[in-house]
């Protein structure tokens, strides 16, 4: 039996149970097979036996937007209003065979997106293109499922399960489990929380399918049992995702607001080029850049060419500044004022007003070390001792 029929046979038996307390340790163990299954059929042992391998186009500027839809959605629509490239758009399903990407300039950032061939239920179980395209999705670090206002909601569902089925899990954080394989010592498993949705019995057993006999695991989250192989395959990717949905001219308003008021959901017309501003403003949002400026010694902040980075990010410094000894940064930041003052050695002249967010309490140059975390519109002075 391959392992696309086993997969089934496995799906098939899931269904077939109800779920309760009493099965919860059975389905736990079938699960685990199903990920082992589908793990082996998305890496195969050989390079050329149609692995999950994504479509082959260079990532650049600031980050990547995949565009994941059912076919004739509108996705090269959107690329051809949203960017200088053009994709060919047509109202026949697969008028796009392969991964065009295009870029959103905005706020000084650059995003790289993806438009990508339609997909067809099915298409993380099957070879060729649709696995192709499921799998560039992982290389994206924000996702737009995109669907047609007019057709089922059904199609979010069916979307979600196949990006599902290759490891993406939307807008969730990984599960706050620690797992350490060993070499000796047996299994150690802490759980410091109560666990109301799987169990310990359900835990050990499926560490024992994995053949995991030696390993250290801490449960610091009320995780599900699904959640838990996920930490154990240790190659999910957790990706935000929003739900765009094109073609709002033709539907009612209604329905509209229906749809507008969903979790993570932006609706658009690309057609009569209406909220487009309003997407990529949350793709912005989304994707948690922030944008520093930087500014010499005695000058005003370069404020033509800011620099992106994503949030949480910290200064990290090249080339010939790293290899000083002593270096100090200083953000020059501070909410809200109209007018501010820098207080360094040279620089004894009023700033630009409104700029960054970091400082809370000082109206005047910050010094910070190189691990602060910068803040969108912050003034970034790099000195060096
Ligand atoms: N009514 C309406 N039609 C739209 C809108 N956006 C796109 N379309 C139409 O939808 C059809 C499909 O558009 P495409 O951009 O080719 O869709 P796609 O998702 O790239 O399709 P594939 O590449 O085949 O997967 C075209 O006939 C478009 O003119 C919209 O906002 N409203
Ligand atoms: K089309
Ligand atoms: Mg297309």
């Amino acid at each position: 039996m391959g392992i696309v029929e086993k997969i089934k046979e496995i799906e098939e038996e899931m269904a077939r149970t109800q779920k309760n307390k009493a099965t919860e340790y059975h389905l736990g163990t079938l699960k685990a097979k199903l990920a082992k299954y589908r793990a082996q059929l998305l890496e195969p042992a050989t390079k050329s036996g149609g692995a999950g391998t994504g479509f082959d186009v260079q990532k650049s500027g600031d980050a990547r937007v995949a565009l994941i839809g059912f076919p004739s959605v509108g996705k090269s629509t959107l690329l051809s209003k949203c960017t200088h490239t053009q994709s060919e758009a047509a109202a026949y399903e697969f008028t796009t065979l392969t991964a065009i990407p295009g870029v959103i300039e905005y706020k000084g950032a650059r995003i790289q997106l993806l438009d990508l061939p339609g997909i067809v239920e099915g298409a993380s179980q099957g070879r060729g293109r649709g696995r192709q395209v499921v799998s560039t999705a992982k290389t994206a670090d924000l996702i737009l499922i995109m669907m047609d206002a007019t057709k089922s909601d059904e199609q979010r569902r069916l979307l979600e399960h196949e990006l599902d089925a290759v490891g993406i899990r939307l807008n969730k954080q990984k599960p706050d489990v620690v797992f350490k394989r060993k070499t000796t010592g047996g299994i150690t498993l802490n759980i410091t929380v109560r666990l109301t949705k799987t169990d310990e019995k359900t835990i050990r057993s499926i560490l024992a399918s994995y053949k995991l006999h030696n390993c250290e695991v801490m449960i610091r989250e009320d995780i599900t049992t699904d959640e838990f192989i996920d930490v154990l395959i240790g190659t999910r990717k957790y990706l935000p995702c929003l739900y765009v949905y094109n073609k709002i001219d033709a539907i009612s308003m209604e329905q509209l607001d229906k749809l507008a008021r969903t979790d993570h959901s932006v609706v658009i017309s690309c057609e009569m080029e209406l909220n487009l501003d309003y997407l990529i403003d949350r793709i912005w949002d989304e994707l948690g850049l922030v944008k520093v400026y930087t500014k010499k010694r005695g000058a005003h902040p370069d404020l033509d060419d800011p620099i992106c980075l994503r949030k949480g990010a910290t200064v990290e410094v090249g080339g010939s500044i790293a290899s000083h000894r002593v270096l100090v940064v200083i953000f020059l930041a501070y909410p809200g004022c109209l007018q501010w003052y820098s207080s360094l050695p040279g620089d004894q002249f009023p700033l630009c007003t409104g700029l960054g967010k970091s400082s809370k309490f000082s109206p005047h140059a910050q010094k910070v070390g190189l691990n602060h975390l910068v803040q969108d519109e912050d003034v970034v002075s790099i000195f060096t001792k």
